[in-house]
């Protein structure tokens, strides 16, 4: 006789109301039951897994407490939140997490109505949970506000903006500090010794016993007065968080279901103005590879959930990152100069290589973009030789500073722009689309994009070179192509491009790693007897002139491709070609860029063939700008 299959509470929950009626011993088993729905599903498809293992209980208990949706849950970052979308009417799709067509890998509004405030970015949350909470008072509303924020994104300026509005707006509002003592790497500054101050307290030690005194909740009948009786037990006094306005609640343990419970519960009933709640969690929680990895399995590969092993890269060439590191390793062996700037990146822009050998000469500076912008700015402004490496999209936070203190002051800060263009899994919100327009917007700049790993290291020289303004090269997630590494890296002429190909009808002026696409459509163009020119212009400012010129002059086609957006390269080719009179001559000009709108997240060959940028399209535009088929011809080219 077969025993019936133990079915699971979690089967039960389709929303978080359903967690209403539940006893607390049912909870903790939830809790087991969502941490082990976590790891099978990232095991299948990789994603952010440590952050959302240390909130499984926090999670749980705010879904518990509070009544999502009317009440606003706001997560920060928002990597943390598979549990939250398990229990939030998604479990059915949570193995399609950051897979094409899935679920995306961080809260979005699209996605459900318990996300009422989309991220990706790092600390936003008390920003708009405070705006949220403006807004229910205005409309006369009595729902809670909620905001989960790490320890590391608390150094970033955001969150001190927003602490310094909400401490004197008095508008009530939580805000749960979730401290693990981590962020993608060991966290840093002063604000993390802060917090670990607090931690390592003997008060707080005195607290876990309290807490766990503590029989049954208090507060479901209380009033805010009881509450906050209540809460005074939890609150040390004294903090920098009350110094700004907030009543501090904590530290308590964020694991521990019979204090977080009642804690939270009593937290609701509080009618003070914005709450801190200060909450410490073990990033990677209750799955043991992650514990003790380094990393925490911040952001893991697909993975065997028995041995933690994730599966390896394919191998093959060296990854852009890698190569930007060890070229830059190499300059700074021979230039006393150069130093590596990081907001929060080390490992993910190679940083972590330059400061193995060069601890005191990097400088990771927290979840700070604006800040590592202009720090840059003032080591560029008393003689030193910075490399700011930053991710294309995090680069956007800085982008006033980029202006302000760097291009008007024409300082020669050197911008390492990682994961430019597309980069699949992590979706719209880290696409690198916009840093062409915006740098090549700037006066004085410099921008540059590797068509692949020797262009970098050829790049890296040039901008230890470039000692009178500013300057930026771009490169992708991912890969090289495979090409040889020069034995002795070659400063390039500013404002020069190449040609890598000679042809006569077709231009295909490439700016970036798309470079391999074009040679591929030039392939597939000259085997339908249409020759094809394919240029690298390395440079969209200064631009080319002459190599575009030329193209211009010699072709009856010209197009231009990039791993960018609308008004980047293909924006400067235009408005030189418009300044000298090229149109005059029926030149045909198509901008082959990414689309104007923000993509969903998909394996990156699949986006780029959405977007236009793989080799076919390339080619089928090409035919297509030359108007000499019909368009049957063209689609049966399409689709060969
Ligand atoms: C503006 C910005 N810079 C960098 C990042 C990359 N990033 C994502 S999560 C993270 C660490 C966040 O640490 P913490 O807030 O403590 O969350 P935890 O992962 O520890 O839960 C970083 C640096 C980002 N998302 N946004
Ligand atoms: C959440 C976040 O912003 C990072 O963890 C990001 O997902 C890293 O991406 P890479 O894998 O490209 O470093
Ligand atoms: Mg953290």
């Amino acid at each position: 006789m077969s025993l019936p299959a133990k079915t699971r509470l979690l089967d039960t929950i389709n929303t978080p109301a359903d967690l209403k009626s539940r006893s607390r011993e049912d909870l903790k088993q939830l809790a087991d039951e969502l941490r082990a729905e976590v790891i099978d599903a990232v095991s299948g498809t990789g994603g952010h897994l440590g952050a959302g293992l240390g909130v499984v209980e926090l999670t749980l208990a705010i879904h518990a407490i509070f009544d999502t949706p009317s009440d606003k849950l706001i997560f920060d970052v928002g990597h943390q939140c598979y549990p939250h979308k398990i229990l939030t009417g998604r479990k059915d799709r949570i193995r399609t997490l950051r897979q094409g067509g899935g679920l995306s890998g961080f809260t979005k509004r699209d996605e459900s109505e318990y996300d009422p405030f989309g991220a990706a970015h790092a600390s936003t949350s008390i920003s708009a949970g405070l705006g949220f909470a403006k807004s229910r008072d205005l409309q006369e509303r009595d729902n809670k506000v909620v905001c989960v924020i790490g320890d590391g994104a608390m150094s970033a300026g955001m969150a001190y903006e927003a602490m310094n509005n909400a401490g004197s707006d008095l508008s009530d509002m939580l805000v749960i500090l979730n401290d693990n003592d981590m962020s993608i790497a060991p966290p840093v500054g002063a604000m993390s010794h802060y917090l670990s101050k607090l931690v390592s307290s003997r008060s707080y030690r005195g607290l876990r016993k309290f807490a766990k005194s503590i029989a049954k909740p208090i507060g479901l009948e209380s009033q805010a007065r009881k509450a906050e009786e209540y809460l005074r037990g939890f609150a040390m006094g004294g903090t920098m968080f009350e110094e700004l306005g907030f009543y501090y609640v904590g530290p308590i343990d964020g694991h521990d279901l019979d204090v977080l419970l009642p804690v939270l519960e009593n937290c609701k009933a509080m009618e003070t103005g914005p709450v801190l709640l200060h909450v410490v969690t073990q990033k990677g929680k209750g799955y043991e590879p992650a514990e003790n990895s380094a990393d925490k399995y911040h952001g893991v590969a697909k993975f065997n959930v028995v041995t933690g092993e994730q599966q390896k890269s394919a191998g093959g060439p060296p990854a852009y990152t890698k190569v930007f590191a060890k070229a830059l390793i190499e300059e700074a062996r021979r230039d006393a100069k150069i130093v590596g700037i990081t907001a929060a990146m080390p490992g993910g822009t190679g940083m972590d290589l330059f400061e193995q050998e060069f601890p005191e000469r990097m400088f990771d500076v927290g979840i700070a973009e604006q800040h590592a912008v202009t720090f840059a700015a003032g080591l560029a402004a008393d003689g030193m030789k910075p490399f700011a490496a930053i991710y294309s999209t995090f680069l956007q936070r800085g982008y006033d500073q980029v202006v302000h203190d760097v291009a008007i002051q024409r300082l020669p800060v050197r911008f390492a722009i990682d994961r430019a263009g597309l980069v699949g899994a992590d979706g719209p919100t880290h696409a690198g689309s916009f840093d062409i327009g915006f740098l090549g917007a700037l006066p004085g700049m410099v921008c540059m994009a590797a068509a692949d790993e020797a262009e970098l290291v050829n790049m890296v020289r040039t901008a230890v070179e470039i000692d009178d303004r500013p300057s930026a090269f771009r490169y992708p997630r991912g890969n090289g192509v495979g090409i040889e590494l020069p034995a002795q890296p070659t400063a390039l002429e500013i404002g020069k491009g190449r040609i890598v190909r000679e042809g006569s009808t077709i231009a295909l002026l490439s700016f970036g790693a798309r470079l391999q696409e074009c040679r591929k459509a030039a392939e597939m163009l000259a085997a339908q007897g249409l020759s094809c020119t394919v240029a690298d212009a390395r440079f969209a400012k200064p631009l080319d002139e002459e190599l575009v010129n030329r193209l211009a002059r010699d072709h009856e086609v010209l197009l231009t491709v990039e791993e960018g957006s609308r008004g980047g390269f293909g924006a400067f080719v235009l408005h030189h070609l418009a300044e000298t009179n090229a149109f005059d001559n029926g030149l045909k000009v198509r901008t082959l860029h990414l689309p104007d709108i923000f993509q969903d997240q998909d394996k990156p060959e699949i986006m780029y063939a959405q977007a236009g940028l793989d080799a076919q399209s390339i080619a089928t535009r090409a035919i297509d700008a030359l108007g000499r088929g019909d368009m049957r011809e063209i689609e049966r080219f399409a689709s060969a």
